[in-house]
């Protein structure tokens, strides 16, 4: 789900008597303050309602908002520390999937599709509490795979709302079973309850993009979005030319 509220940069409001935060994603500098050659990209991706901006927002706030509006694909950023070391971290949210009727396939937003080439990592999510939630992660694994098929795909399993027990249609082990089939490892989490558990999700995937990238991604494995930091102007250069110019112009007039 996205957020929503007044635009200005990096404020909540308490929406007046229900108690719950809207909260602006306004990255928390730009993405161009982006360190070079240590960004890692994280999309995450699961069905509906599964709590995927909830994660998110407990990862970056500590906090847990109720209440959003659907989706349009919010992309947050923060530097994070690693090992001593400072990453810058995107993650990008997404609307959500659906299994098609046959099961088989997906509807998946060309949004999406972009979102997964460029994501370095993949936080695959469902909620415990939704059976049909769960069966969409094999088909979404696979649909990564269709567009990143050669490679180690980072990727970790979050199994949601681990803080609803008594409406558990998903088991524990289903979980790891399947995050093993995955080549990733199982969290449940509960974005509600539990900001630690979340954090610990999130730096887990991280170390392992960094881990499968070779430290940071000044090597990419493959061609993604990248965002490039422009560069600044050279101003030698720029004195060469301007002289260049000027004395151009004092040619063209001395000989008219
Ligand atoms: N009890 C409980 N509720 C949660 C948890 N995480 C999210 N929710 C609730 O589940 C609902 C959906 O959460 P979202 O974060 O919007 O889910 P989403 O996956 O982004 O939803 P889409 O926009 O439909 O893709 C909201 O009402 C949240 O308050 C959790 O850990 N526990």
């Amino acid at each position: 789900m996205r957020l929503t509220g007044d635009p200005a940069p990096g404020t909540m409001n308490s929406s007046s008597g229900s108690g719950n935060f809207l909260l602006v994603p306004i990255p928390e500098y730009p993405l161009l303050d982006c360190l070079p050659n240590k960004t890692v990209k994280i999309v995450v991706l699961g069905a509906s309602n599964v709590g995927k901006t909830a994660l998110i927002v407990r990862f970056l706030t500590k906090r847990f908002i109720g209440d959003y509006e659907a989706n349009t694909g919010a992309l947050y950023s923060r530097k994070v520390t690693l090992d001593g070391e400072e990453v810058s971290l995107q993650i990008q949210d997404t609307p959500c999937v659906a299994l098609q009727d046959d099961a088989e396939g997906l509807y998946c937003q060309e949004q999406i599709n972009r979102s997964i080439y460029w994501a370095d990592g993949y936080v695959l999510v469902f909620s415990i509490t939704d059976h049909n939630s769960y069966r969409t992660i094999q088909p979404l694994y696979q649909h990564v795979r269709r567009i990143h098929p050669s490679g180690n795909i980072p990727v970790i399993l979050v199994g949601n709302k681990s803080d609803l027990l008594r409406a558990r249609q998903v088991s524990a082990d289903e979980g790891e079973t399947l995050a093993a089939s995955l080549g990733g490892v199982y969290f449940e989490a509960s974005a509600r309850e539990n900001h630690e558990g979340v954090h610990s999700t999130f730096l887990h995937l991280c170390q392992e993009v960094i881990r499968v990238l070779g430290g940071g991604n000044g090597e990419k494995r493959r061609g993604g979005l990248h965002l490039a930091r422009p560069k600044s102007p050279n101003m030698q250069e720029l004195k060469r030319r301007f002289r260049q110019v000027l004395s151009s112009k004092v040619k063209s007039s001395t000989t008219l």
